[in-house]
């Protein structure tokens, strides 16, 4: 079944207030997303977006509905979804080969050691730390953490690939080369990937999709921007792309003002199952899976703003 791989149906989280009642942190989400496609997050602090991860990932509950992936609810934590964040987490005694051969060994239990290091020297390597296998996280920069964590997750070939802004603790070079990597390796493998990030060019470089959340509370998933830019796009040319602007422009105004100004009347026109889908620069409304048309918005050059806070 391509059309709905991961399927979010209306899922809320509320929790207790701070002088009682209860705060609800962003109500009725739906979402549908095929296999193999890359989709990215935005929104605002606060808007709920590592909460939606976590429930991806089992690690938390919905307060209301529920989420399927590949024709089954979430009911935890699995092997069958990865999680990669911010911070690399890695298990400090043990070496490059050690973190990520844990893993391998965590799902496939049956196997040898000698099967396991070596399904583990693949990911090592594709992520580019052949030759590091033997080093410590102590030993290593922080690039390097995260290719290993990046190469953990990878190396358990999950359904689906986690990604809280695994990127955003990274200088600008080696942030540019692992976009350029996990593009590539998503690509080859047809990963199904769901990331958030606060950075719209790192969105529109590596994203088939941009979903935009409105601010918390009551957050809701206002709009599904789908990419216009071509599926072999260049980190270092992509800016150049006649409809870079038109998708980037359209993204930032969203941040910048709509985020924010939208009220209980656009809540209460919003078909929530069915959350508008945009394309940027389009000639024409397009008419996108089960989402129903929306005119292109008018994508005026407006001053650059490339990070959500
Ligand atoms: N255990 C909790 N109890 C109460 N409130 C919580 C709890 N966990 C999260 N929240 C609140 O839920 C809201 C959403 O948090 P979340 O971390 O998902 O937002 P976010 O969009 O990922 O933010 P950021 O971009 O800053 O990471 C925040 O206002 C946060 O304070």
């Amino acid at each position: 079944m391509t059309q709905k791989f991961i399927s979010i149906e209306g899922i809320a989280k509320r929790f207790p207030a701070a002088g009682g009642g209860t705060t609800t942190v962003f109500e009725d989400l739906w979402l549908a997303m095929e296999r193999g496609t890359f989709t990215c997050v935005i929104g605002h602090s606060g808007c709920g977006k590592t909460t939606v991860l976590n429930v991806l990932a089992g690690l938390d509950t919905p307060s209301d509905g529920t989420v399927i992936v590949d024709n089954q609810a979430i009911e935890g934590p699995s092997l069958d979804r990865a999680v990669i964040f911010q911070s690399h987490a890695l298990l400090p005694w043990r070496t490059v080969l050690g973190n990520v051969a844990f893993a391998v060994s965590s799902k496939w239990r049956r196997w040898s050691r000698l099967e396991v290091e070596e399904h583990a020297r693949r990911f090592i390597a594709l992520v580019g730390l052949a030759g590091a296998e033997h080093k410590r996280p102590a030993e290593l920069s922080g690039g390097m953490k995260q290719r290993v964590g990046i190469a953990r997750a990878l190396s358990i070939e999950p359904k689906i690939l986690l990604m809280d802004e695994p990127f955003s603790a990274l200088d600008a070079l080696t942030r540019g080369t692992l976009q350029d990597e996990v593009r590539r390796i998503c690509r080859e493998t047809g990963q199904t990937v769901v990331m958030i990030t606060h950075d719209v060019d790192e969105a529109i470089y590596l994203a088939d999709r941009i979903v935009l959340m409105t601010n918390g509370p009551q957050a809701v998933l206002a709009e599904i921007v789908e990419n216009p830019l071509p599926a072999d796009r260049k980190r270092h040319d992509v800016h150049k792309h006649p409809l870079y602007y038109a998708v980037r422009n359209h993204v930032v105004d969203f941040l910048v003002s709509r985020s924010k100004s939208f009220g209980d009347a656009d809540k209460a026109a919003l078909d929530r199952r069915r959350p508008p889908v945009v394309r940027p620069g389009a000639p024409e409304p397009v008419m996108l899976g089960d989402a129903h048309p929306v005119p292109p918005r008018s994508d005026i050059a407006r001053p650059p703003v490339s990070q959500a806070g």
